[in-house]
């Protein structure tokens, strides 16, 4: 079974920018927005928005096979992107996924918390894009 909300994915055309609202439409204090690191393995920019119970991930392309290309030039302005539940074990998820039919659409890799997550297409989850993120083992007691 999933675990908590861990984060929520925006794409966004610009981390900068997209930081500007959260900072002053919405008043979150700017120690709470991290800085924009590059993640060439997943091909995005990323920042987080750091809040009480969960996380705003702005995630913006690096390259020109970014898996969000598609998305923003649907989306030109920005949209919700993904939603990311917590596991355990990221194998034994993407077992589960794969035996009760979904189609996950990656190996695991390290993502931007530093371990390993899975994406689980949307037309198997109602059109919304899921990300599956191994927890590191301290966070299970
Ligand atoms: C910061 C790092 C990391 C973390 O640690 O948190 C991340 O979050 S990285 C986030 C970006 N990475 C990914 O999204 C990887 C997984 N995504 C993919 O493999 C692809 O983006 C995709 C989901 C397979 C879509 O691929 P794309 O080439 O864009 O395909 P299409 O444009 O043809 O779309 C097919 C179909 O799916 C709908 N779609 C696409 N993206 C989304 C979305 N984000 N949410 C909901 N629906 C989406 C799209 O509209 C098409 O629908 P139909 O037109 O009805 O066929
Ligand atoms: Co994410």
């Amino acid at each position: 079974m999933i675990g908590r909300l861990n984060h929520v994915g925006i794409a966004v055309p610009s981390i900068e920018d997209a930081k500007a609202t959260y900072r002053d439409l919405y008043g979150v204090p700017a120690d709470a927005i991290t800085e924009t690191k590059e993640l060439p393995a997943q091909g995005v920019k990323f920042a987080f928005v750091n809040l009480a119970n969960s996380q705003i991930e702005l995630i913006e392309p690096l390259g020109a096979d970014s898996p969000i290309n598609n998305f923003l030039e649907k989306n030109p302005k920005g949209g919700q992107h993904h939603v990311c539940f917590e596991v355990a074990d990221i194998y034994a998820a993407r077992d589960d996924m794969v035996v009760r039919g979904a189609k996950v659409l990656n190996e695991p890799r390290i993502g931007a918390h530093g371990t390993p997550i899975i994406f689980v297409h949307p037309k198997d989850s109602n059109g919304v894009l899921i990300e599956l993120m191994e927890m590191p083992k301290a966070a299970h007691g």
